[in-house]
């Protein structure tokens, strides 16, 4: 039985959508499908013109939120949305049968959220499963494009919608974003999926367009989820189509060992680990959605991040070090003769080096000699209670400090109110303008020296140190500093700990790997 499908999803943010479409059409899907062979799905996010907060999601959460003030400009805002998708369709799209249906499309969707929107205002809310109707709007309008644009290039193509899969009442009768809800969602796209692979049966491939919402999720998908749900839903259309490989295209080669528009020494990296790829992208690089990893590695499928402007680029892969791919029950036989060369070859302890802003530091001092029982449950109930999350905490014998993410003024205010109430336990102090610097490494917890050499790098530079922390799962070394010192720490730890490049190799070794892996499999 081959194991491989000879399927590969390929998802597209916003901004690539918005700036190189045809790059997309030409280069990446034509290529994959055509010289390859390979059967590809696409996943595309809103388009976005220029940046994430100008684009269309954003945009549509304005509208949302102008509706909630009672404001009526947010007619004004998705007139944008209209002139920015009419316009585009009018400069990409030349075959006038394609270009009249994709206005025609285009403008009934915007209707749509038109009059929901015109509804809320009434009813003077806008419930979180509008917010989510309003939302899928910029992903429907993305992806009839991206088939239009696909068909107009001579790459059979079909838009397919996933923006109703979950039925009304799921909520009711699930409530959370457990497995079973994701197991239901796999088979849900599948059967969505069905008419594309009776076509590819029939030996007429057509390569679904897939909107990258995916329905009305319990509680919303900005609180289940998150901005970024398109690499979730993604993911779970790789475990749908048992997919080869999943690829998450970007505007960057792939991840690095920082972000390099701030470490301009920063290494592609070969390879890193789903639990390393959530590190960083909790800590500030944004590099793919943590819901994404779980269900694509459960299924074995790896994971690749690449160039949209680079396609024959290798990327990073996102691959745990110690499962066996897809189809294996153990890993390749015999596994001694992998070991050396593939993802055992040992980094200098540090993967890669991030960081977050808009940190605050609260601390409290507790007015009690030792810390008392249930002292540290009701600081976070009433942090619960303003919805605000702590991303490191350290504590000794009375005193606890806390770094919180604070990126606008709706959780400014929120802490502000809670600080308030925190003084009822002690005195409390808060510190702004700070930022989290993590280094994170699946290989770490195995060297000794590194915090010392991460902490002493800092003190040479004369940068203050405002709470240290390591993350129970020891990848992750944290602290926290000054915002004006971010760049001049990121820095300098690079070079103590991250310069050396063992990662060619390393890229050799994954490649290598993956093309075995193939093999035995075929
Ligand atoms: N370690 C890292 N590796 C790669 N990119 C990083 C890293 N840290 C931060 N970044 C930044 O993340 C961004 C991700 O790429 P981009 O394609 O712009 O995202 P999106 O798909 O959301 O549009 C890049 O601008 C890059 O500078
Ligand atoms: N369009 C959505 C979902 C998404 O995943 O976007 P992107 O792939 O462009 O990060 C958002 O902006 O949140």
């Amino acid at each position: 039985m081959a194991l491989q499908t000879n399927w590969i999803v390929q998802k597209f943010g916003g901004t690539s959508v918005g700036k190189f479409p045809e790059q997309i059409v030409d280069e990446i899907v034509k290529v994959y499908t055509t010289q390859f062979k390979n059967n590809v799905a696409v996943v595309c996010s809103a388009r976005s013109s220029d940046t994430k907060a100008e684009g269309t999601t954003s945009r549509l959460l304005r509208a949302c939120d102008l509706v909630c003030n009672s404001d009526p400009s947010f007619a004004e805002v998705l007139q944008k949305v209209r002139d920015d998708h009419i316009s585009n369709a009018k400069q990409r799209i030349s075959n006038p049968e394609l270009q009249k249906k994709l206005i025609q499309d285009t403008i009934a969707e915007l209707d749509l959220v038109e009059k929901y929107l015109n509804a809320s205002q009434v009813l003077g809310e806008v419930s979180l499963r509008t917010m989510d109707l309003v939302m899928s709007c910029g992903e429907k309008l993305s992806c009839l494009f991206m088939a239009a644009l696909c068909n107009e290039h001579g790459v059979p193509a079909q838009y397919v919608d996933l923006s109703s899969v979950i039925p009304h009442d799921y909520e009711c009768r699930q409530g959370t974003l457990d497995t079973s809800f994701y197991t239901f969602l796999v088979m849900a796209f599948k059967e969505k999926l069905q008419p594309v692979l009776d076509l590819h049966a029939k030996g007429e491939p057509v390569v679904p367009v897939i909107t990258g919402f995916f329905g009305l999720v319990p509680m919303g998908l900005l609180n289940g989820v998150g901005r970024g749900y398109t690499d979730l839903c993604a993911a779970l259309i790789a475990v749908g189509l048992n997919a080869d490989e999943l690829q998450v295209w970007k505007e960057v080669d792939g991840i690095f060992t920082a972000d390099p528009r701030k470490v301009p020494q920063a290494r592609l990296l070969a390879s890193v680990t789903p639990e390393e790829a959530s590190e960083l992208t909790y800590y500030g690089s944004e590099v793919i959605h943590p819901f994404t990893m779980e269900q694509v590695i459960r299924a074995k499928i790896p994971i690749r991040i690449k160039n949209v402007q680079n396609p024959r680029g290798d990327g990073t892969v996102i691959y745990p070090d110690n499962v066996a791919k897809k189809g294996e029950s153990t890993p390749p036989h015999p596994p001694v003769t992998l070991s050396n060369s593939f993802f055992e070859q040992r980094r200098r302890g540090a993967t890669a080096i991030t960081s977050k802003s808009d940190i605050y530091v609260v601390s409290i001092h507790s007015n009690k000699k030792t810390l008392s029982h249930g002292f540290l449950a009701q600081i976070f109930t009433t942090l619960d209670k303003y919805k605000l999350v702590v991303d490191l905490i350290s504590t000794s014998e009375v005193h606890v400090s806390m770094a919180l993410p604070v990126p606008d003024n709706d959780s400014a205010k929120a802490l502000k109110k809670a600080v308030e109430e925190l003084k009822k336990l002690g005195s409390v102090e808060l510190t702004k303008k700070l930022v989290i610097i993590s280094l994170v490494g699946k290989q770490m917890k195995q060297f000794i020296g590194i915090a010392g050499t991460m902490f002493t790098t800092l003190a040479e530079q004369g940068i203050n140190i405002e709470m240290i922390s390591q993350g129970a799962n020891e990848i992750n070394i944290s602290c926290v500093i000054d915002e004006d010192n971010a760049i001049k720490a990121l820095q300098s730890i690079h070079s103590k700990l991250l310069d050396l490049n063992t990662e060619v190799e390393l890229g050799k070794a994954v490649n290598e790997k993956l093309e075995q892996i193939k093999r035995l499999a075929l």
